[in-house]
């Protein structure tokens, strides 16, 4: 199992995507599965309960997508914010021995130039996001195995750069 984090627009969705074909794996995106789930996008979660409640369902999909089939999972860029999830990333080496917590980099001026203003990722609107950004940068390394860099990457050459990543922990 691979499990991308980073922060929102490092490309763990795209990159997730990519690497589960190379991989012939199946791609699994905790966001994605939250919203199957409650039948409302992220942004409407937001809206009406908050973001405290789509963390503690973001939590309860993290979990399940971490303890069922072998896959590449791509969580969304807040989840380490939960400790629930925290503690679940932590202790994933030890439930599945060769998983593997992949930690996308990106900087928030990359990060704000790739996604723009999508109204689909209520964070965009915080004033504090650089604040945000930078009290993750812990959680991030804390609970990942590896670090690939994607600045002046695309996406195929993020994917190369994890699976290189799995020989050395870092990719550069
Ligand atoms: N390495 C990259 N270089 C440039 N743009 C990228 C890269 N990776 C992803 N993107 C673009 O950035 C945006 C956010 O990507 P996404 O995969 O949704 O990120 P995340 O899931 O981490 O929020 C998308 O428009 C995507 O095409
Ligand atoms: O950074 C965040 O708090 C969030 C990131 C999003 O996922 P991506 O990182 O895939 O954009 C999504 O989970 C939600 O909008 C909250
Ligand atoms: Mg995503």
């Amino acid at each position: 199992m691979i499990v991308l984090v980073g922060f929102l627009g490092a490309g763990k969705t795209t990159v997730g995507r990519l690497l589960a074909a190379r991989l012939d794996l199946p791609f699994r995106d905790a966001d994605h599965v939250l919203v199957e789930r409650q039948g409302r996008s992220v942004a409407e979660v937001f809206a009406a309960d908050g973001e405290a409640a789509f963390r503690t369902l973001e939590h309860e999909v993290v979990d399940d997508l971490l303890a069922g089939e072998d896959a590449v999972v791509a969580l969304g860029g807040g989840a380490v914010e939960h400790p629930g999830t925290q503690r679940s990333l932590a202790a994933l080496p030890v439930r599945r021995p060769g998983a593997e917590v992949v930690l996308l980099e990106v900087d928030l001026a990359e990060a704000r130039a790739r996604v723009g203003d999508d109204p689909g990722r209520p964070m965009l609107a915080r004033p504090d996001l650089a604040a945000v950004h930078a009290r993750r940068l812990p959680s991030f390394a804390r609970v990942a195995s590896r670090v690939v860099a994607t600045a002046g990457r695309s996406p195929a050459e993020v994917a190369d750069a994890v699976l290189r990543a799995g020989e050395t922990g870092r990719d550069a």
